[in-house]
């Protein structure tokens, strides 16, 4: 049996970790449990990994000056003399662990579209299916790591392009991800997508009417920006641009509406056809 630890994050080159052994400090902390004398019941696959965790000078890059061995370094944007390193647990280890794969499940659409009831839907029935999922919601996130995002279209590409890596690293880490946000310009739904292996993307266009949004109105958003007190509101005077080959299309009309779980069956059901819900 494989235990899991306690949610944490541990930070190799932190003095807890340079000071002692890094598994003597996660035991310490009560992170990990140990069976068998080994990490979490662990088999001769996961032995190497663990070494890699109590060694950390092992993950600095050898540079043997001497014999002129340097490592070949990348440049992205403004990060220059980056290299990238590799860590032998990889996906598919986490993803056996978790008996499911990583990918991303993309909830687009108006605002009162119904993409954060989904989501949290989506995330209650894969949750009862014994599934890892988590989800990222614009809104949620705009309270966090995009609060210095405005609404306005440069910022808005910033959000979904940080809402995208994020969600790949969450993809990455063998968990289903579920991002819902009005990502309401298709070139920058297609660059998250572009993001990700073949397949690993699953898009789902909420399809609902501007007038259905617009009389749920929850947060009363939509009085505000055709009252002029919210300027550029999507779907009111900001652009919307449905997506052209979304993987699931979810078309609700006024009085013709499916519940949130029925829509989370389908969108479920497409993620087991797609072989996500096995490792
Ligand atoms: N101008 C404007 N246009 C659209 N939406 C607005 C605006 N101002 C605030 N809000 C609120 O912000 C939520 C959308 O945030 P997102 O991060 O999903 O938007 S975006 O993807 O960057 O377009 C959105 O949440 P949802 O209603 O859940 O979609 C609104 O509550
Ligand atoms: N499938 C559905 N059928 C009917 N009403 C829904 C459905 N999904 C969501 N709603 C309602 O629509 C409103 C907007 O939903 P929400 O999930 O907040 O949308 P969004 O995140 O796209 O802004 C809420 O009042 C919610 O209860």
């Amino acid at each position: 049996m494989i235990s899991l630890g306690k949610g944490s994050v541990v930070c190799c080159g932190a003095p807890e970790i340079e000071s002692s052994k890094p598994s003597l400090v996660l035991k310490k902390f009560g992170f990990m449990k140990i069976q068998n004398g080994k990490f979490g019941g662990v088999g001769s696959r996961f032995a190497a990994p663990i070494k890699s965790m109590e060694a950390p000078k092992e993950s600095c890059v050898n540079v043997d000056v001497s014999e002129k061995k340097v490592p070949q370094m990348s440049t992205r944007g403004n990060s220059t003399n980056i290299l990238w390193h590799n860590c032998s647990v990889e996906k598919s280890d986490r993803e056996q662990l978790l008996q499911q794969k990583g990918c991303v499940i993309w909830i687009t659409g108006l605002s009162g579209s119904g993409k954060s009831t989904l989501a949290c839907a989506l995330s209650c029935g894969l949750h009862a299916r014994g599934k890892l999922t988590y989800v990222l919601d614009g809104d949620n996130v705009r309270h966090g790591l995009n609060s210095d995002l405005s609404f306005r279209a440069e910022d808005r590409a910033e959000n979904i392009r940080r809402i995208g890596e994020v969600a790949k690293l969450f993809a990455d880490a063998g968990i289903i991800c579920i991002a819902s946000l009005i990502s309401p310009y298709r070139r920058d739904r297609d660059a998250c997508r572009a993001l990700l292996p073949e397949g690993e993307f699953i898009e789902v266009f909420m399809d609902v009417p501007l007038h259905v949004c617009e009389s749920r109105d929850p947060k009363g958003l939509y009085k505000l920006a055709r009252a002029g007190k919210i300027t550029g509101f999507t779907g009111i005077d900001d652009p919307y641009e449905p997506p052209l080959k979304a993987e699931i299309v979810l078309q609700q009309e006024a009085g013709l509406c499916d519940s949130p779980a029925d829509l989370a069956e389908t969108v479920i059901s497409c993620l087991d056809k797609k072989g996500y819900l096995v490792a």
